[in-house]
């Protein structure tokens, strides 16, 4: 009897020195450093710069990648055009993974042969930078078009996370506000073989390009049961309401079988490593804001589904709440993922790239026995392909 792996649990299927997920002792690295020192010590373009590359830049090499990513930073003219075509009521997650398509499609290094798409390892990191520099355009304004608003340009006097609330509310957010979101930036940066990481690295295997692999990767985050849970969490939070009503929501959600996003993970069974650096970092938006009643429904929540089922919630149980509170539509939550995880989607390509073994699982058959078509007539062809039954496994 085969072994069937299903959902690849437990699979390992390849190395990588990008990241390391470690669910004994609660711990992730990039690169070697721990997750939470990042957080706590570093803008999002030198985490950015540690997963393309291996290390943390110099202070050069920190102003030359802050230099490029001013540079693409506008939204490009055609980029916008495509997005305006898109109905208002298109997911925004549909919106970036357009507007990646658009972008690949543009590349002028993209044109040519099929033999020519994987691209060279610099083509690859060139083009790895400009797509971070260009999501955080697309994400402001897909929220900012649903909302009745004009675009709003780049500034060249901030960095990435500030230029990003910036392009998205018009106004220059309040340094914890800036804090709190590079915070989630770096946190949401790398998570080694996840689903949409995974999706990534399968269509780079073919000797696809970088675009067509991140637009593949987008797909597969929209899931609910990926990126998808920091929109769903905030979801959740409407329904319930308030603190007091989570026992009543979480009887009757129990009692129907549903999951309750933002909770469990396919890896960590006892606590996502990212969670207490993001519930931090909602918790000085909750005081910023003074909103005590986002701390009191998300304690109460975790408390009684975690005493009740054992399961822990994943970052994505702070995030929601936290973009929520910074002033994001519940429906950008996931594009902020995106805008994040581009650095290690792209970090992956390049890997896979560059000691590529083509990705293609076996599965055991358990449909119909073999069958005929009643009245065909075998040809040569066929007739030979039958004498040599083993080259049609
Ligand atoms: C950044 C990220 O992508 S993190 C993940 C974000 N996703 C979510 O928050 C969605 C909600 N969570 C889930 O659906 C799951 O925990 C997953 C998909 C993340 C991990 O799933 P798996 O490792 O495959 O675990 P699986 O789904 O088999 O769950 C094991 C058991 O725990 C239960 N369970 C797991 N998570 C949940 C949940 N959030 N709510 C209710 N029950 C849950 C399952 O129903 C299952 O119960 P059973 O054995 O009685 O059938
Ligand atoms: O690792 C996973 O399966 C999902 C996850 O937490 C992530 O991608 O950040």
């Amino acid at each position: 009897m085969t072994e069937i792996h299903k959902g690849l649990a437990g699979v390992v299927a390849d190395n990588t020195a990008i990241s390391k997920v470690n669910p004994d002792t609660n711990s992730l690295l990039y690169r070697g450093y721990p997750v939470q020192e990042l957080a706590a010590t570093q803008p999002f373009e030198a985490v950015a710069y540690l997963l393309w590359n291996g290390e943390l830049p110099t202070a050069e090499q920190l102003a030359e990648l802050r230099a490029e990513e001013r540079k693409h930073r506008a939204l490009a003219a055609n980029v916008k055009a495509a997005i305006d075509l898109l109905p208002l009521t298109a997911h925004p997650m549909d919106e970036v993974r357009t507007a990646v398509s658009v972008i690949g499609a543009s590349d002028v290094n993209g044109g040519g042969s099929v033999l020519d798409a994987a691209g060279t390892p610099e083509e690859n990191l060139a083009r790895s930078v400009r797509l971070y520099a260009a999501l955080p355009a697309i994400v402001a304004y897909g929220q900012r078009r649903r909302r009745g608003e004009d675009l709003i340009e780049p500034r060249d006097d901030l960095d990435y996370s500030a230029n990003f609330l910036w392009m998205t509310f018009g106004e220059e957010s309040d340094p914890v506000v800036v804090e709190a979101f590079n915070r989630s930036m770096t946190l949401y940066a790398e998570h080694s073989f996840n689903a949409s990481t995974f999706t990534a690295r399968v269509i780079t295997s073919t000797l696809s390009d970088l675009y067509s692999a991140v637009v593949g990767a987008i797909g597969a985050l929209k899931g609910p049961l990926h990126g998808g849970a920091n929109e769903a969490v905030l979801h959740i939070f409407n329904d319930i309401g308030t603190a007091a009503n989570v026992v009543p929501w979480l009887d009757t959600a129990l009692a129907e079988k549903r999951k309750i996003m933002g909770f469990g993970h396919r890896v960590y069974k006892r606590g996502d490593s990212r969670v207490p650096t993001m519930k931090a970092a909602l918790d000085t938006l909750v005081e910023h804001y003074d909103r005590p009643d986002v701390a009191e429904l998300y304690d109460a929540l975790e408390s009684e589904f975690v005493s009740r089922k054992g399961i822990y919630p994943n970052l994505d149980y702070p995030s929601g709440p936290a973009y929520n509170l910074i002033g994001f539509d519940t429906l950008t939550f996931t594009p902020l993922f995106i805008a994040s995880r581009v650095t290690g989607w792209t970090a992956h390509i390049m890997e896979q790239t560059a000691a590529n073994a083509l990705i293609r699982p076996l599965s055991a058959y358990n449909g119909v026995d073999e069958r005929h078509i009643e009245g065909y007539v075998p040809d040569a062809g066929a007739l030979a392909a039958a004498e040599r039954p083993e080259e049609q496994a």
